[in-house]
């Protein structure tokens, strides 16, 4: 008999939705409109806060210009660094209100969020993408607003997504015990964090995120599936 499961923890990309809708439209999307996001928003006190975060990791005081460059290379190398995903997220507010795209999710998650929810199991989000581009990815996704499914969102800055000391944080303010909190992602190192704070995880294997599909030792010992549809929390 498995334990039983209160609450559902999911990570976003490659989890819910796929890596190529991050990589191919999101990522390109910021790294283009950032020059002109830069010029027209640098005094904002809530980007000006960001930016001068990427300044001081740079050596202290450099100009807007060369905050760009580093960005558009943490944007490259995929960094999931706090003050990159605050700025694209704010950069994709503009895509989503202007209707350029809408968030991919795959039906079957889409389709099991719903059921969880509607059958009385709070849902929360837990991702490297800032907490307000979460609020935007769930709100246009080809499934339509997703948000009211949601009872809480974490971001990064709760603490690394491969630290156990994130997973405990957010443990601690969820009403559930850690034990009864089900966490799903497509990356091994962030199960084995979260099941280090107490969790119980499943790997999401998406094929089409992962065409070599991971078995034996690459699961770690992580429950795998390869679709919402497979995991039964009832
Ligand atoms: C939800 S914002 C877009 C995705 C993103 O920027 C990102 O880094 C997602 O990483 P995840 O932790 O969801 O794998
Ligand atoms: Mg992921």
């Amino acid at each position: 008999m498995s334990a039983p499961v209160s609450a559902v923890l999911t990570d976003i990309e490659g989890t819910t939705s796929s890596i190529s809708f991050v990589k191919d439209v999101l990522f390109p999307y910021a790294r283009k409109a950032l020059p002109g996001f830069v010029k027209a928003r640098a005094q904002d006190p809530a980007v000006r806060k960001w930016l001068d975060v990427v300044a001081t990791e740079n050596g202290g005081v450099c100009q807007d210009a060369v905050v760009v460059e580093v960005l558009q290379g943490w944007i490259d190398q995929d960094r999931k660094h706090t003050a990159l995903k605050a700025l694209q997220g704010m950069i994709w507010a503009d895509g989503y209100a202007t209707a350029d795209f809408t968030a991919h999710i795959y039906p079957d998650a889409a389709e099991s969020l719903q059921r969880w929810k509607a059958e009385g199991t709070p849902l929360y989000v837990y991702s490297s993408g800032s907490v307000p581009a979460q609020r935007l990815f769930f709100g246009h996704s080809d499934a339509g607003d997703l948000t009211h499914l949601i009872s809480g969102w974490f971001d990064t800055e709760v603490g690394g997504k491969r630290e156990a000391g994130s997973y405990r944080s957010i443990a601690a303010s969820i009403d559930a015990p850690a034990s009864e909190i089900l966490f799903l992602s497509d990356v091994v190192e962030e199960l084995d964090a979260a099941r280090k704070a107490g969790l119980q995880t499943v790997l999401v294997d998406r094929l089409e995120d992962y065409p070599q599909p991971r078995h034996g030792d690459a699961t770690n010992g992580h429950r795998r599936v390869e679709s919402f549809a497979e995991v039964a929390i009832g």
